[in-house]
């Protein structure tokens, strides 16, 4: 049955498992549930992980993450699929490959490096292989301003530098690159009175910026990953690039203002937050 009249929307998400539930796969499927989109999952690693930070990190070998989304994606079918924790380069081989054969579009690459508390979720040596094997398929990769300096091989302080950073990973491959302010610092945050998160789009030719006011609080475990996974659902249902990030921006906006204080360190988002408050809206 299709919901409200229109096709099912369905997505995959390639990601690591996190046991707290903010981020990773649970944070992926959350997200996509409370957009109308069918989620599924192909899991890379398990993750020990609670709002105090990651404890233990259990790779499954790249031939599982590779079956998995060939089981899903030649029986369920798949409009749009991204990527999160994918470990190491092994992984990243194994699910490029299947990406290619099975002719997967709509690919989001969140290029998920190190957890906030500092855990490493992807092996330093498989930074080329990202950049080389993955970005070059992507319709949209997601750094934050740390892993953004990786890709593109150059320190951030301004925004001019976020610029010429945005080019630079864009000349790897990615239809669009949205560079995130999350960990921004005084130079990117912009407005005046209101401290201003800013994230940087740009799609080859032109750039955008998406401007919301900053949130204090330490509630901001699997901020990325819920704000990739809502992009990734609105490319699922079928919106161009640039809506689809509109779209996951209003839906992260929501879910760190309406936190749910849970845990005693980084807690998670609140995923429901967005659909309560359209609900409301009516
Ligand atoms: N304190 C905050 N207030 C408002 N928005 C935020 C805040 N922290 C992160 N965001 C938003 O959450 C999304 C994820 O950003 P970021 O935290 O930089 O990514 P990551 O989780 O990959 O490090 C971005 O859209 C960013 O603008
Ligand atoms: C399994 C897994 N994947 C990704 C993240 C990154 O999360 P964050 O958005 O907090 O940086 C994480 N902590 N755990």
């Amino acid at each position: 049955m299709a919901v409200s009249g229109t096709r099912l929307a369905r997505a995959l998400t390639v990601a690591g498992s996190d046991s707290g539930g903010g981020a990773g796969i649970q944070a992926d499927l959350k997200t996509f549930q409370e957009l109308d989109v069918y989620g599924m999952s192909a899991i890379t690693a398990v993750t020990v992980q609670n709002t105090l930070g990651v404890s233990g990190v259990y790779p499954l070998p790249a031939q599982a993450a590779a079956e998995q989304i060939r089981s899903v994606a030649e029986d369920l079918g798949v409009d749009a699929v991204k990527t999160g924790m994918l470990f190491d380069a092994e992984i990243i081989h194994a699910v490029a490959a299947e990406f290619k054969s099975q002719g997967m579009k709509r690919i989001v690459v969140d290029p998920v490096m190190i957890a906030k508390g500092g855990a490493a979720l992807l092996q330093s040596d498989a930074v080329k292989e990202l950049r080389e094997v993955l970005l070059p398929l992507a319709a949209v990769v997601t750094p934050n301003l740390p892993e953004a300096e990786v890709l593109a091989g150059m320190p951030i302080h301004s925004s001019r530098d976020r610029r010429e950073a945005a080019v630079r990973i864009s000349d790897l491959g990615p239809g669009l690159v949205i560079i995130k302010g999350g960990h921004g610092h005084e130079a990117l945050d912009s407005g005046p009175g209101e401290q201003q998160v800013v994230d940087l789009l740009y799609d080859g030719q032109h750039f955008t910026e998406l401007s919301y006011p900053r949130i204090q609080t330490p509630h901001t475990h699997g901020t990325g990953c819920t704000f990739s996974a809502a992009l990734t659902a609105g490319l699922a249902k079928g919106l161009p690039g640039i809506e689809a990030a509109a779209l996951a921006r209003r839906f992260i906006q929501a879910a760190i203002e309406d936190g749910l204080g849970l845990g005693q360190g980084h807690g998670p988002t609140n995923h429901w937050a967005y659909r309560r408050r359209q609900a409301v809206l009516g």
